[in-house]
């Protein structure tokens, strides 16, 4: 078993997090653990697990994080981020309403998270919602991700560490994938990149980019 940190926990070839909760989000297998629970972590379904699988250095998260998260859906990776930040606070954006009803059951047995149904387009909408936080993850496939990416930065100033999943086939589905990344990378405000991850084999397309503010 190797501690990636106290929370989260690589054994051969999977990932788990470290739970206060004995029940599952998505199907995903739990067993005891030290007094708690082990959850495991699926990389197919979570872009942070696969990155971390992956070889990702650094993940910025502690006990004591408070997130904004962005494109929660119905709350897979939010749960494992949630785990991880157990004394945190992770405040889960997420505009479409089907996903949100499951996001929203999950937030009345996880009290460290609090849902906000809105458009990421508009932070002004919901940043009297969002206490000071360390730490933006964004994962949402629009062609302008990285414009939504940037106006939540410029908004919350207090996140040193974000994480920016690129989709690149939404941003453009004719032109080469170095000539988008790069592009995209370019034009990211504030942040500077300290690690760039292929998610392939776990997800084809996608990239997670960590970044600290300059
Ligand atoms: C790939 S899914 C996210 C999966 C989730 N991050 C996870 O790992 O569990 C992308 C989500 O972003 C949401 N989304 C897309 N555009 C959005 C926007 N402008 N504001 C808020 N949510 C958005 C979609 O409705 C969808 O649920």
């Amino acid at each position: 078993m190797k501690e990636i940190n106290k929370s989260i926990i690589l054994e051969k070839n999977k990932i788990f997090t470290v739970s206060e909760y004995n029940k599952s989000v998505y199907g995903e297998k739990i067993r005891n653990y030290s007094g708690k629970y082990l959850r495991e972590w699926n990389p197919r379904r979570s872009k942070l697990a696969a990155a971390i699988i992956k070889g990702l250095k650094e993940v910025p998260l502690n006990s004591n994080s408070n997130v904004l998260y962005l494109g929660a859906s119905t709350g897979t990776t939010v749960s494992h981020i949630s785990d991880i930040c157990y004394n945190g606070r992770i405040f889960a954006v997420e505009f479409a309403y089907d996903p949100f009803v499951k996001l929203y059951n999950l937030a009345k047995i996880r009290s460290n998270i609090f849902p906000i149904l809105d458009d990421a387009n508009m932070p002004e909408k919901y940043r009297f919602f969002v206490d000071k936080v360390n730490f933006i993850y964004q994962d949402i496939a629009q062609r302008n991700q990285v414009d939504i990416f940037n106006k939540n930065a410029d908004l919350f100033t207090c996140a040193k560490y974000a994480m920016l999943i690129l989709k690149l086939k939404s941003i453009s589905s004719r032109k080469n994938e170095r000539f988008i990344l790069n592009n995209a990378i370019r034009n990211i405000k504030n942040f500077k990149i300290m690690e760039i991850i292929d998610l392939r084999p776990f997800d084809s397309g996608n990239f997670l980019l960590s970044m600290v503010r300059h």
